[in-house]
């Protein structure tokens, strides 16, 4: 991986603040879905949840102005998502959400050059964030369209 990539793919700050810095402010929050779903066998896997099991799922595209940079697809098991107010996000930023929690944790990050997303993807990462009982596989799939606009190399 290009460290240009790297840069990128491994940052373990907020990949929201980053985006908005990168696209000069013009950074929008895209809901394409938002529900209640059965967890793909990969994602039950990480979660260490049964995959009959229904998980929080939301789907979003992290966008410069009308443009997805990134694809974002974040699964949460049911059993702690009590009280934490996810459903009224909206097109706020998860991100904004999870960066404000004091105790938040973050587990490693994995990184696959896979992508199950409609749009063509470059690398796609992911990663478990915890705030007390809460856990979030919170998976984001780097666009080509990014690197085109942000000059990053194919690889
Ligand atoms: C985890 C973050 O939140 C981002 C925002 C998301 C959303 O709004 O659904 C999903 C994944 C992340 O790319 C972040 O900012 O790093």
């Amino acid at each position: 991986m290009s460290p240009d990539w790297w840069h990128w793919v491994a940052s373990t700050d907020s990949l929201t603040a980053r985006l908005i810095e990168a696209a000069d402010g013009d950074f929008r929050v895209r809901l394409l879905a938002q529900c209640l779903t059965r967890p793909r066998r990969d994602e039950a896997l990480a979660l260490a949840v049964s995959p009959s099991h229904y998980v929080w799922c939301r789907e979003v595209a992290l966008c410069a102005g009308e443009r997805p940079w990134v694809m974002a697809r974040s699964v949460a098991p049911l059993d702690a998502l009590h009280g934490q107010r996810l459903g009224q996000l909206g097109d706020r930023s998860l991100g904004s959400w999870l960066f404000r929690q004091p105790d938040l944790e973050r587990g490693p990050i994995s990184v696959t050059a896979a992508s199950p997303c409609t749009l063509p993807s470059l690398w796609g990462r992911r990663s478990e964030f915890r705030h007390g009982r809460f856990r979030v596989l919170v998976q984001e799939f780097f666009t080509a369209r990014m690197a085109d606009e942000l000059g990053l190399p194919s690889r």
